[in-house]
């Protein structure tokens, strides 16, 4: 129950927050709606019990009233409605903005990597198109409080036994917790196969994978997979929903006979003289209302329930997010000072990673100088650990054991989204980012977004010198689905936006490329990287900054200063190329075998 009542303070101050004037007005409308009815009832008593002892004034007063309280009581909902209707659109734009918040706004990405979060986020993105009827649901809520209140005090004066109505009323509500608690576990179960058909349905209807699904013919195949997790993840939740229904339904039985006794109570209470006419139209009222207050209560707490468990579900993916250390350094605790050019460089000591959950070590003992000024080449088998070397420099994760130092002093000791303003990076799995041209670029230094020439020159830089005509409009042109007269680009224009993202930071301190020319053939990027190293070493010499490229092609990372081999997750080798060809280790035979594959 604490829980529901955070997730209601938490979603009155999100409306109160959003607009005063009409959260208050909702409020004051749904109230006085609420509590009319059951003043409606005893109005009506009133009106019953004048009209039988022929006391035509009162009866005339009491008919005005019940006519008056019926308006009331019939239209301000409607009217709090269509006010907090709109309230419940920002509302759920705020639950929207505060779920991108969660998923991107923490420095590091084991939510999004760990099971359990990525599931709590799947529910949340569902969970975000219920907020409305989660405000909705406080706000009938409250109103109807205060209804059931007037109703009990209106039930004791009659006779106090007939509380117990409302009393029995508990045992619904009870049953609807309970039963709701059922539907969370199942979509808690049902959230990996929702996010395994999610993928599918992306994969599915996505124009780029058109191509490759046909020619490995998996669409059937794919759509049976589809439609078989749905109806797994769509059973799970079914089943939860009958066994939820049978528990809500004894609830229901439980009042029903309560109801009855009472009724029963009341009557005889008439026949022995005891209660006139008006007490039994009261009675008879007020338990109907009892009822009617219950149901709703029980669909309204439903509906709360919900939007409590988004709300914890919140508060798990935060924890996970910002759960050190496998989340990146949010605070640290002796906060140091940014370099403003490297003198030493960046030294790997002794450092281990394991992934939250995984028992086997994705980097182990792994020693690394990466001196100032330096074009170090990362090269590896699959899986040998080169991206995890690259996640851990950039701040998204933190290593399990040893330490990452930045000119001697730890990375942890560096606030990521200061370390960040000094990292450039190009990805292989890159964000295409359906902006204009200019923007697509210029997000990599958000300072300089509209400055055209450094968009330009980053552009040059990532050997797309001559994109501007290649598109409609040149910098402006809008790219993608998302515009209606959006450019299509090729897998290859879309890498040079990537790179010339990567390469807009004037003089970045690590600039790590994570196979981000995979596109492009061996040559043109050999020459791509050649002239790009030297202009990286040309700037390197004011800020020290080091450039980290890791590739699978031998004849690009030869022009490296520096080349590391990773082999299961640690360092097997290091040297200049002609170092490691002289040593006649994996490197030189690997070289060898790449070398004769281009003779
Ligand atoms: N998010 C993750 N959770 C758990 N294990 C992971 C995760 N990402 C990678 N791994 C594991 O960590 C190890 C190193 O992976 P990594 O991606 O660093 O390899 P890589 O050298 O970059 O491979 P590739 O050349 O294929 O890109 C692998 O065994 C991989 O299975």
């Amino acid at each position: 129950m604490r829980d529901v009542l955070t997730g209601c303070r938490k979603l009155l101050g999100t409306a109160w927050r959003m607009d005063r004037r009409r959260t208050t007005a909702s409020v004051v409308l749904m109230i006085l709606g609420a509590v009319a009815t059951p003043l409606l009832a005893a109005a009506l008593g009133v009106m019953t019990e004048a009209v039988v002892n022929d006391r035509v004034r009162v009866a005339v007063v009491s008919g005005v009233a019940v006519a008056a309280l019926a308006v009331v009581s019939l239209t301000f909902g409607h009217f709090a409605h269509v006010l907090y209707f709109e309230l419940s659109d920002l509302a759920e734009i705020d639950f929207d903005r505060q779920l991108i918040a969660l998923s991107n706004g923490t420095p590091g990405i084991a939510h999004h990597e760990q099971a359990g979060p990525a599931d709590s986020l799947t529910v949340l993105q569902h969970e975000s198109k219920r907020y409305r009827q989660g405000l909705e649901a406080l706000l009938n809520g409250m109103g109807l409080a205060l209804a059931m209140a007037v109703t009990a005090v209106l039930l004791a004066r009659l006779n106090p036994l007939l509380l117990l109505l409302p009393v029995a009323a508990l045992a619904p509500l009870y049953a609807g917790r309970l039963a709701e608690r059922h539907v969370d576990a199942a979509r808690t179960t049902a959230a990996k196969p929702t996010r395994l058909a999610q993928n599918l349905f992306r994969l599915s209807t996505a124009s780029r994978f058109a191509g490759e699904l046909r020619v490995f013919r998996l669409q059937k195949r794919m759509r049976r997979q589809h439609a078989e997790l749905w109806a797994r993840a769509s059973g799970d939740l079914a089943r939860a929903q009958v066994r939820a229904s049978a528990i809500r339904t004894a609830g229901q039985l439980v009042f029903a006979a309560v109801y009855v006794i009472g009724v029963l109570l009341v009557l005889r209470a008439a026949s022995g003289g005891g209660h006139g006419a008006g007490a039994l139209i009261l009675t008879l009222t007020l338990a109907a209302q009892v009822n009617q207050q219950v149901t709703t209560a029980v669909s309204l707490l439903q509906h709360l329930q919900r939007m409590a468990a988004a709300y914890r579900r919140m508060e798990t993916v935060r924890a996970a997010a910002d759960d050190a250390p496998a989340g990146a350094a949010q605070r640290p605790a002796r906060p140091a000072a940014l370099p403003e050019r490297l003198r030493e460089g960046i030294v790997l000591d002794h450092v281990d990673f394991h992934y939250p959950g995984s028992g086997t070590p994705a980097l182990s003992d792994f020693s690394l100088d990466l001196p100032a000024g330096s074009v170090v080449a990362v090269v590896g088998e699959n899986g040998a650990g080169k991206t995890t070397l690259v996640k851990l420099l950039c701040g998204l994760y933190r290593p399990t054991g040893g330490r990452v130092l930045v000119d001697g002093v730890g990375l942890d000791r560096l606030p990521a989204p200061q370390w960040r303003t000094r990292v450039a990076a190009g990805f292989q799995d890159f964000v295409r980012f359906e902006l204009s041209v200019q923007q697509a670029v210029g997000v990599g230094d958000l300072p300089r977004l509209d400055d055209e020439e450094a968009v330009r020159a980053a552009l040059a830089r990532a050997g797309g010198n001559g994109f501007e005509a290649e598109v409609r409009d040149g910098l402006a042109t809008p790219l993608g689905r998302s515009h209606a007269d959006g450019a299509e680009l090729s897998g290859g224009q879309w890498q040079k936006l990537a790179l010339g993202r990567a390469l807009m930071r004037p003089a970045p301190l690590l600039l790590v490329l994570d196979e981000p020319t995979a596109a492009l053939d061996a040559q043109a990027e050999h020459a791509l990287f050649e002239r790009f190293a030297d202009e990286a070493r040309r700037v390197a010499r004011h800020t020290g900054g080091i450039t980290l490229l890791i590739s699978h092609r031998f004849s690009t990372v030869r022009m490296a200063d520096r080349i590391v081999v990773v082999r299961d997750g640690r360092v097997a080798e290091v040297g200049s190329h002609a170092d490691l060809v002289r040593a006649g280790g994996q490197y030189a035979d690997l070289f060898a075998l790449q070398a004769d594959a281009y003779r």
